[in-house]
């Protein structure tokens, strides 16, 4: 049952690297479908990317936190046709319990944050704001024939307990100052800016109250983001259909659709008959980003409203000006997450966001930004000329770790000299240790430089007293 492209992955790989047929390979031997592997030189650009991530969220104060990769689907039960929470990763274990594979981050903050509140009077025992940060990988079970991942790493980053718009402030900023830090400006990618508050005052204008319910309990005004996040996707006709569905008459979705394309956050306003404290929201958060120095990064979008359900405020999302991609990151304010799981007394703020590693990297392929890592070589490799000097060199390995130098020990005790350079080459050491027994009877050590040469393109070599190696 080989599909075409499985035919055609097959026989790149027997053209790559003449490997045997599958015939001898059992189909085991690839990972999961939807799934990478990282394997070293791959791992060194992900480290860099993590690097990066990491040394912006410290410059921006914030703590990094984890947990585990298994949650209770219940953590992700919302009724508002998220194809996240359709496409869960979900599966009953050995104990009946309904688990899933985390398909986000942000329900496990509010669960870590609820984990040190008094749910009966809403105190939180940490000290807030917390401004906390995780890179973890996340999972959706994607049908195969999409062909598309099924699992990336998320960078998230959020704060908890500011209820004002310095929130969406530091977060845009610590995203625009990561791209600036990996090399990728304004003119390279942009920062779309709403607010669903906004919108929700255009939709109550046509009878879609802000916490109106359907019969089975789902929000409308969830509903609505989700189907309008799909917009560029399916085009103003299928939403329209789609908002029909959930009793938008087709006269109201066209006015939303039309307030959907306002030039600016005012023309909105104008449309809605309002100059609310959401407007004036926007309005500071485009003038701090000015004062700020990231302006240049954002502009405004009464069309972004994301397609998570729990937003209620600043929505926004990274995208290519050259608009190839899926968008880079997307986030917002969520105000009343940790009322929904804790009850309501724990009406605590927060505001965040998500950056997968995958759009990223096509980004950073495209614009020639990836740096090229070649393995950089152990600064030792220490060689024993025979076996029974083995455990000498081992000892001479640990003294020089000790003094913090890397250390490759060759694992097979070589008679032919040639045969350790070629080791040592491979590794890109710096430097070869002979552990040969006429030297350690005079109780050294050689070391030969293997980067530098003297006037007469000679290496130059020591012989260094083995109780100057600690
Ligand atoms: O962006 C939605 C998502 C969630 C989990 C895994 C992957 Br790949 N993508």
């Amino acid at each position: 049952n080989w599909t075409e492209k499985k035919i055609e992955k097959e026989l790149d790989r027997l053209v790559e690297e003449g490997l045997e047929s599958t015939a001898v390979r059992p189909s085991y031997l690839d990972g999961p479908s939807g799934t990478r592997d990282f394997y070293p030189p791959e791992m060194r650009v992900q480290n860099w990317l993590f690097d990066n991530f990491r040394e912006t969220a410290k410059s921006f104060g914030f703590q990094e936190y984890d947990a585990p990769v298994l949650e209770n689907v219940e953590l992700y039960k919302r009724k508002a046709g998220e194809e996240i929470v359709d496409q869960m990763y979900a599966f009953t274990d050995k104990e009946g319990y309904h688990v899933t594979l985390r398909p986000e981050m942000t329900p496990t903050l509010a669960r870590l944050v609820l984990g040190k509140t008094n749910l009966q009077t809403g105190e939180v025992r940490l000290t807030l704001p917390l401004k906390w940060f995780s890179i973890p990988q996340c999972w959706r079970f994607e049908t195969t024939q999409r062909g598309r991942k099924r699992e990336h790493y998320q960078w998230n980053m959020d704060i908890v307990g500011v209820d004002h718009v310095h929130a969406e402030v530091e977060l845009l900023a610590a995203a625009c100052f990561f791209f600036q830090r990996i090399g990728i400006g304004p003119d390279v990618v942009g920062i779309k800016v709403n607010s669903r508050a906004v919108l929700e005052a255009v939709l109550a204008k046509h009878g879609i109250e802000k916490g109106k319910k359907d019969a089975d309990g789902g929000d409308i005004f969830e509903q609505v983001c989700v189907i309008i996040d799909k917009l560029d996707k399916i085009g103003g006709p299928a939403v329209t259909e789609l908002l029909g569905e959930i009793g938008v008459g087709s006269d109201s979705a066209a006015e939303i659709l039309k307030a959907l394309e306002a030039p600016s956050v005012e023309e909105l306003a104008n449309q809605v008959g309002t100059n609310s404290e959401a407007v004036n929201q926007v309005k500071r958060l485009f003038e701090l980003a000015e004062q700020y120095g990231f302006g240049d990064y954002l502009i405004f979008d009464a069309s972004v409203v994301r397609g998570l359900a729990y937003y209620t405020g600043v929505v926004w999302e990274a995208f290519d000006r050259r608009g190839e991609l899926r968008a880079i990151m997307g986030g917002g304010r969520y105000d009343r997450l940790l009322e929904k799981y804790g009850g309501e007394k724990c009406q605590i703020p927060c505001v965040g966001f998500g950056f997968g590693d995958c759009v990223i990297m096509e980004l950073l392929k495209e614009c020639g930004k990836i740096p090229d890592f070649a393995s950089a070589g152990p600064d030792y490799v220490v060689c024993a000329f025979s076996p029974d000097l083995y455990g000498t060199a081992a000892n001479i390995s640990w003294k020089l770790r000790q003094t913090g130098a890397t250390v490759d020990l060759m694992p097979t005790p070589k008679k032919k000299v040639a045969a350790s350079f070629k080791h040592a080459d491979q590794t890109g050491a710096r430097r070869m240790v002979f552990v040969a027994p006429d030297e350690i009877e005079k109780g050294v050590v050689r070391i030969k430089d293997l980067r530098t040469k003297d006037k007469n393109g000679e290496s130059i070599q020591v012989d260094c007293p083995l109780d100057a190696l600690d």
